[in-house]
This record gives C-alpha cells, structure tokens and sequence, in this order.
C-alpha cells in the first residue's frame, strides 16, 4: 500500500527508508538506515522532484500513483543525477511517457550516460542559473549548485510556497521513522553527530562549493528545506541553526574546542602512550577528551570527529616502513576531505626504525593551516619514563593551546 505523506495542499512526500543497507555509497556505514526523499507538488501541472534509490521502487511507484490518482505527471524535476535519487528514473518514465524532464545541461548529459537513450523527444527541458517554471499557482526558480556534491547539481526554489528542495545538502544519514520533519526529532548530539558524518563525509570536500550556494540560499526567504535525505526542516530556528552548522563546516572551521585522539596500535605500546597523554589532559582539565582506535572505528566516524573538534592528535606504530595502514586511511581521508585550520601533535612508534611521524607530517604538510603543537614524540616499542615526560609535556601543551583557542 502507499505511503505518501501529505504536506501541504499541494505537497508530498513521496520517498521512504532503507534500513538494510549496510554501507551508503558501498563506503560509510548506515547502522540507523538512510531515507530516499522525493517530493510532488499537485499544482495545474503536477511536478515530481527527483527520484529514489532502487531499493525503494516499489512502494515509490505505489506513492506517485496514489497521490496522482489518475492525472498525468506533467514534470519532472532532476536536481541530482546520483543513482540513490535517479535510478528509478527510467522506471517512473514508462509509466509517465508524457512527462516533461527538467534539469541542467549537465543533468541531461548524465541521464544519456546512465540510462542511454530514453525517448525523450520533445520532453526534455534544459535549464540555467535562475531559469523559472510555472505550474500554475507554483513558480520555481533553479539555482545551479555544482559540486554539491555532483556538478550538474540544481536545487529548486519555491517562490510560491518559499520551499527549497537541497539536493544533497542539509541532508543527514538515519531511515526516518514517522517523523518527517527535523522540528518533530529532539535532534540532540546524536542527531547532530550523524548529520555532521553525512556532511563530512558526502560534502565536506567541496566547502568552497557549500559556501557559493550558502551565499545564493542567503537571498531567499526559505521556509522550508526538503532535502534528499533524512528530515524535512521548517522552523525558522531550525533553519537558522541548520544554515549555521553548514557555514562553519564548509569554511572548516571546528565546532569545539576540544581533543581527539586518534591511535594505531599492534601490541598496545602506541596505544599507552594515547592513554598516558589523554589521562594528563584530563588532569590538566581538559573536558571531553576524545579517544579512537582506528583500525576499530570506521573511518566516516573518525572524518566527522575532524571535522568537529580543534586540538587532533595522531598516533600510529610504523609498519613496513610506512604508517600504520588504517591512520594512513584516515589521514588521506582527512586530506581528501579537505580538513585544514587544526591543531596537531604526532606520536610515532616503531620497534627499530620509527618512521610513521615523519611520513604522518609529510601527508598533513599537503593540508591548509594544520598547526603543529610540539616536535613528534617518539616511542620505541614502548614508552619509558623518558617518553611519559615528553607526552606530559605534549598534554600541557596542548591544554593551553585548547583554553586559548575561541571559536570564531
Ligand atoms: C608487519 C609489521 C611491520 C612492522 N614494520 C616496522 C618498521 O618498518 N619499522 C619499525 O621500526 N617497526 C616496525 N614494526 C614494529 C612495530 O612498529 C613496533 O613493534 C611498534 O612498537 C608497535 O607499536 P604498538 O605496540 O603500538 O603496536 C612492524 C611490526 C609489524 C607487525
């Protein structure tokens, strides 16, 4: 049966949760599960805002055609080509042949690659930054968002009922569970920290992008955000904290003054060593102090984390000559991820030839503005008094660069 959830007079939602799948994009965990988001909105003509996932279809199908109830559909808007919104795309058009297709240039060029030729003929509406349809009482306006997180991608603004359907962003990881809007979630830190993992880790490479759309999205009276993924936002306050979490993340700027330590570790030597400096923060006063094993820790988790504290510190045995593999991960991850404006110290290990400090500084050397706290403290195979003495030092350190640091 059906699931739609109507909205408003003209609005519904017509997508639904996976809570199977196992990795999103084959890559991060979804422990909570993901929701596909499509929107229609029943004006003179009616007008359909992406697709979903295939493992959704079915009861997708089942959706447009209950809401449809017999009208054709008349459009439909492609704001992001990425197979978990597109991929029910051909589906949707063979058993809507008459419907208009609409999107950017490079939106139709995509469709071409995924899906060859559709028969499209006559049905295919090209849009440009600022291009408007009218639906009758409806008027949308396309704002071209590249690189959030694809470049053909549109997000489509409202006039009429000062909606923006996102795309990809303001999106969060978790199956929605009967509440369709953010305002109905208590959204507390274990909201947060999953949005933060979706941003992070989804968009979190193209801040400058984030910032050019955050900039257009600025000239908008929006009250309403229908995103891809996850819940619907719509008070105002909401909003508001929504649009500034997105602004600190894309300018990279941390959220907390706080400190993550991340540790690579065989037979547990690196690992003391992790456990000595955090318990010398700790007795320095430094409040929620962070700790991850990284080969234990998926490294979506350990991307959001960078994304969110100040003051990081890496610790990793040497292997092969090289960084322990899974910090080599999460360093790469980090540079990939474009993580720049943090507060570093390095702790290195290795049994007779400790190398993994020097090669963890050539990789952070790539990123912007990575401030190193003090000289690598090295270990050899384990710590001894002299060691214990360098990593007080390092928490001291560290603590005082924490209790000056203030957000901007
Ligand atoms: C597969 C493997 C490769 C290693 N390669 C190196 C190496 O290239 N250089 C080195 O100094 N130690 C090397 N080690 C030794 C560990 O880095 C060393 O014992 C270190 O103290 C382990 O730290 P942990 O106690 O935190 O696991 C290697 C160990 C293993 C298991």
């Amino acid at each position: 049966m059906h699931q739609a959830i109507q909205m408003s007079d003209t609005l519904w939602y017509l997508g639904s949760s996976d809570r199977r799948l196992a990795k999103f994009e084959n890559c991060h965990p979804v422990p909570l599960g993901i929701s596909y988001n499509s929107y229609l909105v029943m004006d003179e003509k009616t007008v359909l805002l992406d697709t979903v996932d295939h493992s959704i279809c079915g009861v997708f199908l089942e959706n447009i055609k209950s809401v449809l109830n017999g009208r054709p559909l008349d459009y439909i808007i492609v704001n992001h080509m990425e197979p978990d919104h597109c991929a029910t795309l051909a589906e949707v058009l063979l058993r809507y042949p008459e419907a208009t297709v609409v999107g950017s240039a490079k939106t139709h060029a995509m469709i071409k690659q995924f899906f060859g030729d559709l028969n499209l003929q006559g049905k295919v509406m090209q849009v440009k930054e600022n291009d408007t349809l009218s639906t009758g009482h409806h008027n949308f306006r396309f704002i071209l968002a590249p690189m959030v997180h694809w470049p053909e991608v549109t997000v489509t603004y409202d006039e009429t009922e000062k909606i923006l359907f996102s795309a990809d962003a303001f999106g969060t990881f978790g199956a929605l569970s009967g509440n369709l809007y953010a305002d109905q979630l208590d959204f507390g830190d274990f909201e947060l920290s999953e949005m933060r993992r979706y941003y992070s880790n989804i968009v979190g490479k193209y801040g400058l992008q984030v910032q050019a759309l955050l900039n257009k999205a600025a000239g908008l009276d929006i009250q309403m955000i229908c995103p891809l993924h996850g819940p619907v936002w719509r008070a105002a306050n909401k909003i508001q904290w929504l649009i500034e979490k997105y602004s600190r993340w894309a300018t990279y700027r941390p959220e907390d003054n706080e400190v993550v330590i991340f540790y690579a570790s065989i037979y547990g030597g690196t690992e003391n060593a992790a456990e000595v400096l955090a318990n010398a923060l700790g007795a320095k006063k430094v409040k929620n102090i962070k700790m991850y094993d990284v080969s234990v820790t998926d490294v979506s988790y350990l991307v959001s984390e960078a994304f969110r504290a100040s003051h990081l510190v890496f610790a990793s045995a040497t292997y092969n000559n090289e960084i322990f593999p899974y910090m080599e991960n999460l360093i790469r991850d980090l540079a990939a991820h474009n993580v720049q404006n943090r507060s570093i110290a390095l702790v290195e290990n290795g049994s007779w030839a400790p190398v993994s400090g020097k090669k963890m500084s050539e990789l952070f050397s790539s990123m912007k503005n990575m401030n190193f706290l003090q000289d690598t403290v090295t270990l050899k195979s384990r710590g001894h008094e002299e060691q214990r003495l360098q990593l007080l030092s390092l928490a001291d350190t560290i603590a005082e660069s924490v209790f000056a640091a203030e957000l901007h």
